[in-house]
């Protein structure tokens, strides 16, 4: 009774882009719950649609009306049979009919409202018995490639972890430091260098790769000698964005290089040694289950070779990926896939095959903070959502509370 669904809002607002996308409000009996979608720029072919032709426009009048018509008189807690029914609105594979957006929108936004009708936080409701573990933050250094302007890096992301953090809050004051590191050290290599930052909160700087990867290093090592906290160099490639179909090549334009897949996987396979990376992401481009194999096997004993475009959080995608040992991560965004049901699906069964699911932002966000509670109830060990900017500090300044607020916190184990 208490969480039974009264009304459903739809509303327009602006994402971290200025684009438009879609909040909701569910109301029930003895709560509320509001969520809002984001938006990727990188986006991997086999997602999702994240809204019809027409976009947020195309559907703000009737989609209120329609979602309500089937969800209202609904109980929240029933979370799974109202993913099934927004999939049923929808009727179309690919949830091309409403948007992905829209769906992810309802679901996450039910799940906060039948949460807050029992009076319990979400990630209690999601995570059942008191979760104590909090997720250690990939935090985003130098953007690049389609986050940010021409100049910029090939590669998407240069990002830390900070793995040595006892606690979340040392772990995002960690992630800030080497971010101003990072700034201190772009300026002194350009001085014309204006500060300027790409979609995520990463400086954005007229640097090569290789440049970027040097001062990411450093500032690393420094941050972690003048703190003690161990923080360790990540990238998040978005390899499908610079890979030449017809020429079958990666196209490094900064450098003007090109590389074959087989050229690829060893560049990114002595980068990992040379720089000590931890993670990487999209290394090569989605569809090749057999280049991310073969780096794999190289490289992922040493390092998470994590899949984005490649498993677009798709359980099907992923079991083809895991039979034929393709990467050993994967990256967890609710509207890759459209619905927290399906998300949590692909979570269990990357965790139950030793692959580490990232749970991760979209480079066009709003400060919505859902992701924050996802990671911690689904024992999920890495969140990925930027350093700094108010969309990003929405999620990890949620995860400072949801630690204040567990009585015995611990961070994550990172195990593969
Ligand atoms: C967050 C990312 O970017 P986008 O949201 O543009 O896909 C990413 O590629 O991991
Ligand atoms: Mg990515």
């Amino acid at each position: 009774m208490d969480s039974v669904i009264e009304d459903i809002r739809v509303r327009k607002i602006l994402d971290s882009r200025g684009n438009p996308t879609l909040e909701v409000d569910v109301i029930t009996w003895n709560g509320f719950g509001r969520a809002a979608a984001p938006s990727g720029a990188s986006t991997g072919v086999r997602e999702v649609v994240s809204f019809p032709t027409g976009g947020v426009d195309g559907i703000i009048e009737e989609v209120e009306d329609i979602i309500s018509a089937e969800l209202i008189g609904m109980d929240a807690e029933d979370l799974q049979e109202i993913d099934l029914v927004l999939k049923e609105i929808d009727g179309t594979e690919n949830l091309s009919a409403i948007g992905g957006n829209t769906t992810v929108a309802v679901s996450m936004a039910v799940a906060k409202a039948a949460a807050a009708s029992y009076n319990l936080p979400l990630y209690r409701f999601l995570g059942g018995n008191m979760p104590s573990a909090l997720p250690f933050p990939l935090g985003n250094m130098i953007n690049g490639g389609a986050h940010a302007g021409k100049n910029a890096p090939d590669i998407q992301e240069f990002l830390v972890l900070p793995v040595g953090a006892d606690n979340i809050t040392e772990a995002v004051f960690t992630n800030v430091a080497v971010h101003r590191r990072i700034r201190e050290k772009i300026a002194a290599k350009d001085p014309l260098f204006t500060g300027g930052k790409g979609d995520e909160g990463g400086w954005a700087p007229n640097l090569t790769n290789q440049e970027a990867l040097e001062i990411q290093a450093t500032s690393c090592a420094e941050i972690s000698d003048e703190t003690g906290v161990l923080v360790k160099p990540c990238l998040d490639m978005a390899a499908s964005e610079f890979w030449d179909a017809d020429a079958e090549k990666y196209v490094y334009a900064k450098e003007g290089v090109k590389r074959n897949t087989g050229e690829q996987v060893d560049y990114v396979n002595d980068i990992i040694n040379t720089y000590g990376m931890f993670y990487v992401e999209d290394p090569i481009r989605e569809g090749d289950f057999s280049g991310f194999s073969e780096l794999t096997q190289k490289a992922g004993k040493n390092a998470l070779i994590c899949g984005d475009d490649l498993f677009v959080t798709n359980a099907e995608i992923l079991a083809e990926g895991i039979e034929k040992s393709a990467g050993n991560s994967i990256i967890i965004k609710p509207n890759q896939i459209g619905t927290l049901s399906d998300t949590y699906a692909t979570v269990n069964l990357a965790r139950t095959n030793q692959y580490v699911p990232v749970v991760s932002h979209r480079s066009g966000e709003t400060t919505d903070e859902t992701i924050a509670h996802l990671a911690v109830a689904w024992s999920c060990p890495i969140i990925k959502t930027g350093a700094v900017g108010g969309e990003r500090i929405a999620k990890l300044n949620e995860l400072i509370r949801i630690e204040e607020e567990m009585s015995n916190p611990e961070m994550a184990e990172i195990k593969w």
